[in-house]
Protein backbone atom coordinates (compact mmCIF):
# COMPACT_ATOMS: atom_id res chain seq x y z
CA UNK A 1 0.00 0.00 0.00
CA UNK A 2 1.40 3.54 -0.79
CA UNK A 3 0.06 6.98 0.90
CA UNK A 4 -2.23 8.96 -1.15
CA UNK A 5 0.19 12.46 -1.63
CA UNK A 6 -2.34 15.48 -0.36
CA UNK A 7 -1.69 18.29 -3.32
CA UNK A 8 -1.57 21.41 -1.31
CA UNK A 9 -0.94 23.19 -4.97
CA UNK A 10 -3.67 21.86 -6.18
CA UNK A 11 -6.03 22.86 -2.70
CA UNK A 12 -4.37 26.14 -2.49
CA UNK A 13 -5.24 26.72 -6.51
CA UNK A 14 -8.71 26.35 -5.38
CA UNK A 15 -8.74 28.14 -2.13
CA UNK A 16 -7.25 31.33 -4.39
CA UNK A 17 -9.95 30.81 -7.35
CA UNK A 18 -12.89 31.40 -4.48
CA UNK A 19 -10.48 34.15 -3.18
CA UNK A 20 -10.14 36.17 -6.32
CA UNK A 21 -14.04 35.52 -7.10
CA UNK A 22 -14.93 37.47 -3.91
CA UNK A 23 -12.72 40.04 -3.92
CA UNK A 24 -14.15 40.84 -7.73
CA UNK A 25 -17.47 40.96 -5.92
CA UNK A 26 -16.42 43.32 -3.52
CA UNK A 27 -15.60 45.78 -6.37
CA UNK A 28 -19.01 45.14 -8.29
CA UNK A 29 -20.79 45.79 -5.19
CA UNK A 30 -18.55 49.08 -5.05
CA UNK A 31 -16.99 47.84 -1.35
CA UNK A 32 -13.26 48.91 -2.80
CA UNK A 33 -10.33 46.79 -2.88
CA UNK A 34 -8.81 44.77 -0.05
CA UNK A 35 -4.91 45.79 0.17
CA UNK A 36 -1.89 43.74 1.43
CA UNK A 37 1.34 45.83 2.69
CA UNK A 38 4.84 43.70 2.73
CA UNK A 39 8.08 44.83 4.56
CA UNK A 40 11.01 42.80 3.71
CA UNK A 41 14.19 43.72 5.68
CA UNK A 42 17.45 43.32 4.00
CA UNK A 43 19.05 40.61 1.00
CA UNK A 44 18.14 37.36 2.64
CA UNK A 45 17.72 35.25 -0.96
CA UNK A 46 15.41 33.17 0.74
CA UNK A 47 13.05 35.73 1.98
CA UNK A 48 13.11 37.31 -1.19
CA UNK A 49 11.86 33.99 -3.29
CA UNK A 50 8.59 34.23 -0.69
CA UNK A 51 7.88 37.96 -0.40
CA UNK A 52 7.64 37.69 -4.42
CA UNK A 53 5.64 34.53 -5.02
CA UNK A 54 3.63 36.60 -2.13
CA UNK A 55 3.39 39.51 -4.13
CA UNK A 56 2.35 37.61 -7.45
CA UNK A 57 -0.13 35.77 -5.52
CA UNK A 58 -1.81 39.16 -4.30
CA UNK A 59 -1.95 40.72 -7.48
CA UNK A 60 -3.46 37.29 -9.06
CA UNK A 61 -6.61 37.71 -6.54
CA UNK A 62 -6.90 40.89 -7.52
CA UNK A 63 -6.04 42.28 -4.40
CA UNK A 64 -3.53 45.51 -4.00
CA UNK A 65 -0.16 45.19 -3.02
CA UNK A 66 2.06 47.64 -1.32
CA UNK A 67 5.86 46.26 -1.44
CA UNK A 68 8.72 48.12 0.77
CA UNK A 69 11.86 47.26 0.68
CA UNK A 70 14.23 48.48 3.60
CA UNK A 71 18.23 47.96 3.67
CA UNK A 72 19.49 45.81 6.77
CA UNK A 73 20.80 48.79 8.20
CA UNK A 74 17.15 50.37 8.51
CA UNK A 75 17.04 51.36 12.64
CA UNK A 76 13.98 49.81 14.43
CA UNK A 77 12.52 53.80 14.96
CA UNK A 78 12.47 53.90 11.68
CA UNK A 79 10.71 50.46 10.79
CA UNK A 80 8.36 51.14 14.14
CA UNK A 81 7.08 54.54 12.11
CA UNK A 82 6.36 52.91 9.12
CA UNK A 83 4.49 50.07 10.55
CA UNK A 84 2.70 53.03 12.43
CA UNK A 85 2.21 54.65 8.92
CA UNK A 86 0.59 50.79 7.79
CA UNK A 87 -1.72 50.89 10.42
CA UNK A 88 -3.22 54.52 9.58
CA UNK A 89 -3.43 53.97 6.03
CA UNK A 90 -7.32 53.20 5.01
CA UNK A 91 -6.08 51.42 1.63
CA UNK A 92 -4.33 48.81 3.61
CA UNK A 93 -6.36 46.25 5.45
CA UNK A 94 -3.12 43.17 5.98
CA UNK A 95 0.56 43.79 7.15
CA UNK A 96 3.07 41.10 6.91
CA UNK A 97 6.55 42.19 8.23
CA UNK A 98 8.74 39.19 6.67
CA UNK A 99 10.57 37.15 9.05
CA UNK A 100 13.99 37.05 9.95
CA UNK A 101 14.60 40.18 10.98
CA UNK A 102 17.93 41.32 11.11
CA UNK A 103 19.74 41.03 15.08
CA UNK A 104 19.85 44.64 15.93
CA UNK A 105 15.49 44.74 15.42
CA UNK A 106 13.47 43.66 18.52
CA UNK A 107 11.35 41.03 16.43
CA UNK A 108 8.49 41.37 19.04
CA UNK A 109 8.49 44.64 19.41
CA UNK A 110 7.65 45.60 15.62
CA UNK A 111 5.04 42.71 15.58
CA UNK A 112 3.29 44.19 18.59
CA UNK A 113 3.39 47.17 16.92
CA UNK A 114 0.93 45.97 13.99
CA UNK A 115 -2.51 46.68 14.67
CA UNK A 116 -4.23 43.91 15.80
CA UNK A 117 -7.00 43.95 12.95
CA UNK A 118 -4.38 44.02 10.68
CA UNK A 119 -1.81 41.73 11.89
CA UNK A 120 -2.81 38.66 8.76
CA UNK A 121 0.47 37.07 10.07
CA UNK A 122 -1.81 36.47 13.73
CA UNK A 123 1.54 37.12 15.34
CA UNK A 124 0.70 39.99 17.60
CA UNK A 125 0.29 38.87 21.28
CA UNK A 126 -3.65 40.07 21.08
CA UNK A 127 -4.10 37.63 18.28
CA UNK A 128 -2.30 34.90 20.32
CA UNK A 129 -4.08 35.18 22.97
CA UNK A 130 -7.15 35.61 21.45
CA UNK A 131 -6.40 32.05 19.72
CA UNK A 132 -4.97 30.43 23.30
CA UNK A 133 -8.17 31.55 24.59
CA UNK A 134 -10.81 30.66 21.63
CA UNK A 135 -11.82 34.27 20.87
CA UNK A 136 -12.04 35.31 17.15
CA UNK A 137 -8.16 35.55 15.95
CA UNK A 138 -5.79 35.70 13.30
CA UNK A 139 -4.71 32.27 12.84
CA UNK A 140 -1.26 32.35 11.49
CA UNK A 141 -1.46 31.11 7.57
CA UNK A 142 0.99 28.02 8.29
CA UNK A 143 -1.66 26.41 10.37
CA UNK A 144 -4.13 28.08 8.95
CA UNK A 145 -3.13 25.66 5.86
CA UNK A 146 -2.18 22.52 7.79
CA UNK A 147 -5.89 22.37 9.41
CA UNK A 148 -7.43 22.85 5.84
CA UNK A 149 -5.65 20.55 4.74
CA UNK A 150 -6.36 17.79 7.78
CA UNK A 151 -9.74 18.32 7.52
CA UNK A 152 -10.41 18.03 4.47
CA UNK A 153 -8.65 15.00 4.23
CA UNK A 154 -9.50 13.33 7.85
CA UNK A 155 -13.46 15.42 8.09
CA UNK A 156 -13.47 15.77 11.82
CA UNK A 157 -10.84 15.54 13.65
CA UNK A 158 -12.48 15.10 17.22
CA UNK A 159 -10.82 12.65 19.76
CA UNK A 160 -7.54 12.01 17.23
CA UNK A 161 -4.45 11.84 18.51
CA UNK A 162 -2.27 14.86 17.19
CA UNK A 163 1.78 14.95 18.03
CA UNK A 164 3.27 17.87 16.97
CA UNK A 165 7.05 18.36 16.46
CA UNK A 166 8.69 21.64 16.99
CA UNK A 167 6.99 24.34 19.00
CA UNK A 168 7.93 27.59 17.49
CA UNK A 169 5.49 30.59 17.47
CA UNK A 170 5.26 30.39 13.97
CA UNK A 171 4.08 27.36 13.48
CA UNK A 172 4.04 24.55 15.80
CA UNK A 173 2.71 26.35 19.41
CA UNK A 174 -0.28 28.11 17.27
CA UNK A 175 -0.82 24.75 15.79
CA UNK A 176 -1.28 22.79 19.16
CA UNK A 177 -3.84 25.35 19.81
CA UNK A 178 -5.82 25.03 16.71
CA UNK A 179 -5.97 21.35 16.55
CA UNK A 180 -6.97 21.40 20.74
CA UNK A 181 -9.86 23.40 19.58
CA UNK A 182 -10.64 20.80 17.20
CA UNK A 183 -11.13 18.52 19.99
CA UNK A 184 -7.52 16.69 19.26
CA UNK A 185 -5.47 14.89 21.99
CA UNK A 186 -2.01 17.35 21.10
CA UNK A 187 1.17 15.85 22.27
CA UNK A 188 4.11 18.27 21.97
CA UNK A 189 7.89 17.23 21.00
CA UNK A 190 10.40 19.80 20.87
CA UNK A 191 14.21 19.82 21.06
CA UNK A 192 14.65 18.59 24.74
CA UNK A 193 11.78 15.81 24.41
CA UNK A 194 14.00 12.57 24.83
CA UNK A 195 11.99 9.83 22.88
CA UNK A 196 10.10 12.31 19.85
CA UNK A 197 9.35 8.77 17.93
CA UNK A 198 7.56 8.03 21.25
CA UNK A 199 5.07 10.69 20.62
CA UNK A 200 4.92 10.32 16.92
CA UNK A 201 3.86 6.42 17.52
CA UNK A 202 0.57 7.25 18.79
CA UNK A 203 -0.22 9.80 16.60
CA UNK A 204 -2.90 9.62 13.97
CA UNK A 205 -1.91 13.07 13.10
CA UNK A 206 1.62 14.00 12.44
CA UNK A 207 3.12 17.94 12.18
CA UNK A 208 6.60 17.86 11.43
CA UNK A 209 7.74 21.15 12.07
CA UNK A 210 11.23 21.38 13.19
CA UNK A 211 13.18 22.39 10.21
CA UNK A 212 15.56 19.34 10.20
CA UNK A 213 15.93 17.25 6.92
CA UNK A 214 14.47 13.67 7.20
CA UNK A 215 14.10 14.03 11.36
CA UNK A 216 10.84 11.81 11.18
CA UNK A 217 11.68 8.06 10.56
CA UNK A 218 9.41 5.94 8.57
CA UNK A 219 9.62 3.63 11.74
CA UNK A 220 8.11 5.99 13.83
CA UNK A 221 4.96 6.35 11.69
CA UNK A 222 1.77 4.35 13.14
CA UNK A 223 0.25 2.57 10.25
CA UNK A 224 -2.26 4.74 8.64
CA UNK A 225 -1.18 8.00 9.92
CA UNK A 226 -1.91 11.18 7.86
CA UNK A 227 1.45 13.05 7.89
CA UNK A 228 1.69 16.77 7.23
CA UNK A 229 5.16 18.18 6.56
CA UNK A 230 5.86 21.74 7.42
CA UNK A 231 10.02 21.53 7.04
CA UNK A 232 11.44 23.50 4.46
CA UNK A 233 14.95 22.54 4.14
CA UNK A 234 17.61 23.48 1.26
CA UNK A 235 19.96 20.59 1.01
CA UNK A 236 22.80 19.77 -1.35
CA UNK A 237 21.63 17.31 -4.54
CA UNK A 238 24.25 16.06 -6.18
CA UNK A 239 22.44 13.97 -8.08
CA UNK A 240 21.26 16.49 -9.71
CA UNK A 241 24.58 17.32 -10.95
CA UNK A 242 26.74 20.96 -10.66
CA UNK A 243 25.38 24.34 -10.82
CA UNK A 244 27.12 27.22 -12.87
CA UNK A 245 29.35 28.44 -9.52
CA UNK A 246 30.49 24.51 -9.27
CA UNK A 247 28.44 23.61 -6.41
CA UNK A 248 26.10 20.53 -6.20
CA UNK A 249 23.12 21.97 -7.40
CA UNK A 250 20.23 21.51 -4.63
CA UNK A 251 16.68 20.45 -3.78
CA UNK A 252 13.89 21.40 -0.92
CA UNK A 253 13.15 18.28 1.12
CA UNK A 254 10.72 18.24 4.31
CA UNK A 255 11.33 16.97 7.89
CA UNK A 256 10.03 13.57 7.08
CA UNK A 257 11.67 10.47 5.37
CA UNK A 258 9.22 10.73 2.89
CA UNK A 259 9.86 8.12 0.12
CA UNK A 260 9.93 5.59 3.68
CA UNK A 261 6.87 7.45 5.40
CA UNK A 262 4.90 6.29 1.64
CA UNK A 263 5.18 3.17 2.59
CA UNK A 264 3.45 3.33 6.01
CA UNK A 265 1.22 6.39 6.12
CA UNK A 266 -2.13 6.57 4.75
CA UNK A 267 -1.82 10.30 3.67
CA UNK A 268 1.16 13.12 3.56
CA UNK A 269 1.97 16.56 2.15
CA UNK A 270 4.85 16.30 -0.46
CA UNK A 271 7.75 19.01 -0.23
CA UNK A 272 7.21 20.95 -2.20
CA UNK A 273 3.89 21.37 -3.21
CA UNK A 274 2.46 21.01 0.12
CA UNK A 275 1.62 22.81 3.06
CA UNK A 276 3.68 25.82 1.52
CA UNK A 277 1.57 26.79 -1.34
CA UNK A 278 -1.21 26.85 1.77
CA UNK A 279 0.58 28.93 3.17
CA UNK A 280 0.94 31.96 0.68
CA UNK A 281 -3.15 31.13 0.30
CA UNK A 282 -4.35 31.49 3.66
CA UNK A 283 -2.26 35.01 3.92
CA UNK A 284 -4.93 36.08 1.31
CA UNK A 285 -7.56 34.16 2.81
CA UNK A 286 -6.60 36.30 6.05
CA UNK A 287 -6.43 39.89 4.20
CA UNK A 288 -9.19 39.55 2.67
CA UNK A 289 -10.87 38.53 6.19
CA UNK A 290 -9.21 42.13 7.67
CA UNK A 291 -10.85 43.82 4.76
CA UNK A 292 -14.35 42.16 5.93
CA UNK A 293 -14.09 43.53 9.37
CA UNK A 294 -12.54 46.97 8.51
CA UNK A 295 -15.89 47.32 6.69
CA UNK A 296 -17.85 46.39 9.29
CA UNK A 297 -18.75 42.85 6.54
CA UNK A 298 -19.26 39.49 7.65
CA UNK A 299 -17.08 37.28 5.93
CA UNK A 300 -18.37 36.01 2.73
CA UNK A 301 -19.49 32.07 3.51
CA UNK A 302 -17.72 30.22 0.46
CA UNK A 303 -14.39 31.41 2.20
CA UNK A 304 -15.23 29.97 5.75
CA UNK A 305 -12.45 27.62 7.12
N1 LIG B 1 6.04 37.24 8.57
C1 LIG B 1 6.22 36.06 7.96
N2 LIG B 1 5.15 35.32 7.59
C2 LIG B 1 5.33 34.12 6.95
O1 LIG B 1 4.34 33.43 6.63
C3 LIG B 1 6.66 33.70 6.64
C4 LIG B 1 7.73 34.52 7.03
N3 LIG B 1 7.48 35.68 7.68
N4 LIG B 1 9.01 34.16 6.76
C5 LIG B 1 9.33 32.96 6.05
C6 LIG B 1 8.27 31.89 6.18
C7 LIG B 1 8.32 30.86 5.09
N5 LIG B 1 7.06 30.95 4.36
C8 LIG B 1 6.77 30.22 3.21
C9 LIG B 1 5.72 30.48 2.38
C10 LIG B 1 5.49 29.77 1.20
C11 LIG B 1 6.35 28.77 0.82
C12 LIG B 1 6.14 28.04 -0.47
O2 LIG B 1 5.27 28.37 -1.25
N6 LIG B 1 6.95 27.00 -0.77
C13 LIG B 1 6.89 26.24 -2.00
C14 LIG B 1 8.27 26.09 -2.62
C15 LIG B 1 9.04 27.37 -2.71
C16 LIG B 1 10.43 27.19 -3.29
O3 LIG B 1 10.56 26.52 -4.33
O4 LIG B 1 11.39 27.73 -2.69
C17 LIG B 1 6.39 24.82 -1.70
O5 LIG B 1 6.57 24.37 -0.56
O6 LIG B 1 5.87 24.20 -2.60
C18 LIG B 1 7.41 28.48 1.64
C19 LIG B 1 7.62 29.19 2.83
C20 LIG B 1 6.32 31.95 4.91
N7 LIG B 1 6.94 32.51 5.96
Amino acid sequence: MTARIIDGRERAHRLRAKIKDTVSSFKQDGLGTPGLAVVLVGSDPASEVYVRSKLRATEEAGIQSFSHHFEDTVTQADLLAFVERLNTDPAVHGILVQLPLPAHIDKLAVINAIAPDKDVDGFHLENVGRLATGQPSFIPCTPLGCLMLLREELGDLRGRVATIVGCSNIVGHPMAELLLKNECTVLIAHEYTRDTGALVRQADIVVAAAGVPGLIKADWLKPGACVIDVGINRVAAPEKGLADDGAPKTKLVGDVDFAAALAVADAITPVPGGVGPMTIACLLLNTVDAFCTQAGRAKPACLAA
